[in-house]
């Protein structure tokens, strides 16, 4: 039997650009594994660790956390996830951090969400998130439920700290000088693969299309529609 190569991909775009919701979408219909560097992050802060506390510091101000300390953690991460498919989000976010990457393994493409910011500044102080799962959720875009509330576990939900406007347009600044350039990096590579839009549920059959060439569909059920 001939088994297929891993498929290693990466999710880029600004914050707040839906990679995390797009990313769950894809981990339902194509069973790949999630690693978000800012859910790692904010596991390790609510934890209380080393890394936790230090990052903790940099995230607050809008800043990226520092290239050696980030690579380290999502390296190690990533040799768990040695036998999966797996979809990076986050990470890499600097080209050192690119770079690093390359050493360990190789990239097969790279899903760039290009959503203007004026779009995006709106939807993340409507941001509300369940911090054990990573669950995102939007008081206009996608709400839970019950106000106030995950779905699946009945848990409060929470506004991240660096969603406030101030935080957010020092993100969109890091991201054009830090973030923009990956872009470059994998663009010259050929692997960069950008899905324009302003919308979520317009873009999204687009990049379901376009896995759907590398891999099966494991739940086709809803395939093209918003969940
Ligand atoms: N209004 C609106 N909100 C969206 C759309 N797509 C995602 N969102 C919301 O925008 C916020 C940011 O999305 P998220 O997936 O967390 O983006 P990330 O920061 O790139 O991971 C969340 O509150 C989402 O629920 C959309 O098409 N329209
Ligand atoms: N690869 C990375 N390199 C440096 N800092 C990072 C990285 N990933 C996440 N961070 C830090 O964590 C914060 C939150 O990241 P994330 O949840 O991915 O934000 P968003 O979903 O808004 O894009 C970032 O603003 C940054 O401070």
């Amino acid at each position: 039997m001939v088994v297929p190569p891993l498929l290693r991909a990466v999710i880029m775009g600004p914050p707040g650009s839906g990679k995390g919701t797009v990313s769950t979408r894809i981990i339902k219909h194509f069973g790949m594994k999630h690693l978000s560097s800012g859910d790692l992050l904010r596991d390790n802060m609510q934890k209380r660790t080393e890394v936790g506390i230090l990052a903790k510091s940099y995230i607050d101000q809008g800043q990226l956390i520092p290239d050696d300390i980030m690579t380290q953690l999502m390296l190690n991460e990533l040799k768990g996830l040695d036998q999966y498919n797996w979809l990076l989000d986050g990470f890499p976010r600097t080209v050192a951090q690119a770079e690093a990457l390359d050493k360990e393994c190789q990239i097969d493409t790279v899903i760039n969400l290009d959503v203007p910011f004026e779009t995006i500044k709106c939807r993340l102080t409507a941001r509300w998130i369940h911090p054990a799962s990573g669950r995102v959720y939007n008081l206009e875009f996608s709400p839970p439920k019950v106000q106030g509330i995950d779905d699946i576990t009945g848990e409060p939900l929470v506004q991240r700290d660096d969603d406030n406007p101030e935080t957010v347009t020092k993100r969109l600044q890091a991201y054009d000088s830090q973030t923009k350039p990956v872009l470059e990096y994998y663009r010259e590579k050929r692997l960069l693969k950008s899905f324009s839009g302003t919308e979520t549920n317009k873009i999204w059959p687009h990049i379901y299309a376009f896995l759907q060439t590398k891999l099966p569909d494991i739940n086709q059920k809803d395939a093209t529609t918003t969940r």
